[in-house]
């Protein structure tokens, strides 16, 4: 894995967003773009099937573009200099099928679907573009996501360093050759829903225990957070962490050895396996079913 330690330089001014697809990733990116200074909002347009509730949603807390009728998003999509696409896999079939003689050359097309390939993806386009395959997550909403990206052969370095620099304004940023794309969507990118589910779990052992479910909350919240900043301010490992909380015979061994007796490490690392398998399971669905 290449680290990309780049951080955001200038703002882009000379180019046209469109987001495909406007759930939860589109508007932690965009949001980042147009919160960062990257651009401008009035250069970021963003387009869904059916939803103009949540259109003018987004375009009243960041001011983004929105269409005004179906032949809006036609030409956002078609006008775009970078596209975003942002739609759940099942939906992608018909999304791309759409931008069949819309896209134009050099379009750089930035994609977040989970599973989907890049060969796929300009397949269902329908011609040879610039194709940038990431995996974030959802934490890019406060800008603490982490991104993987791949590339293929048609990306140019410029557009390379524009996709970089577009990630780096939610968080942080790794280039990746595409088959680990799948295994980065098992660690990072379903991975807040695995601490989400240590959390859960923790707040109602708390509450177990006989503390409040506010103190319970609040307690788990700052645990979470104090370790993940421990870890990262301190550079320490997270093994030579964990041994200074654990005194001998103590309290946290005590806690560690059950864990240890239900596989506690084993589990998630079959978890997050099976979550990069699922990965490369839809990719294969999609292809299978798109080719048929
Ligand atoms: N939610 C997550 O934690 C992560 C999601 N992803 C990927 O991001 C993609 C989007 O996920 P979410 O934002 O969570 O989904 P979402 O369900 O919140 O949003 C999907 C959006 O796509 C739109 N859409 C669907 N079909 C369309 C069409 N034919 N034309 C125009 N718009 C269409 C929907 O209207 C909706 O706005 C997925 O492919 C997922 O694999 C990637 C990393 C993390
Ligand atoms: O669950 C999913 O399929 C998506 C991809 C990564 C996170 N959420």
């Amino acid at each position: 894995m290449k680290e990309q330690l780049t951080k955001v330089t200038a703002p882009i001014r000379d180019k046209r967003f469109c987001f495909y697809g406007a759930g939860s990733m589109a508007e932690a990116i965009l949001r980042g773009i147009v919160e960062q200074g990257l651009a401008e909002a009035g250069q970021v347009s963003v387009i869904n099937r059916s939803d103009d509730q949540r259109l003018a949603e987004l375009n009243s807390r960041y001011g983004v573009v929105i269409p005004a009728g179906p032949a809006d998003k036609d030409r956002f999509l078609a006008e775009a200099d970078i596209l975003f696409l942002c739609m759940k896999p099942k939906d992608a079939e018909e999304a791309l099928g759409r931008l069949t003689g819309l896209s134009k050359e050099g379009q750089l097309v930035v994609s977040v679907i989970a599973g989907l390939s890049t060969e796929t993806i300009e397949r269902l386009i329908g011609r040879a573009l610039p194709i940038v395959r990431t995996m974030p997550n959802t934490s890019s909403t406060i800008g603490l996501g982490a991104t993987a990206l791949c590339f293929n052969g048609q990306v140019s370095e410029a557009q390379q360093q524009l996709s970089v620099d577009i990630f780096q304004a939610v968080g942080i940023t790794t280039i990746v050759e595409e088959p680990m794309i799948d295994s980065v969507t098992g660690l990072s990118g379903s991975g807040p829903a695995y601490i989400y589910y240590v959390m859960e779990a923790l707040m109602q052992a708390g509450i177990d225990l006989g503390l409040s479910p506010e103190s319970s909350r609040e307690l788990t919240i700052q645990t979470v957070l104090g370790a993940a900043s421990m870890v990262h301010q301190t550079g320490e490992e997270p093994s030579v962490l964990r041994r200074k909380v654990s005194s001998p015979n103590g309290t946290t061994q005590a806690a560690i050895e059950v864990m240890d007796r239900h596989d506690f490490t084993s589990t998630i690392i079959k978890a997050v396996r099976r979550s990069a398998e699922r990965a490369r399971e839809m990719g294969a669905e999609l292809e299978r079913s798109t080719t048929q």
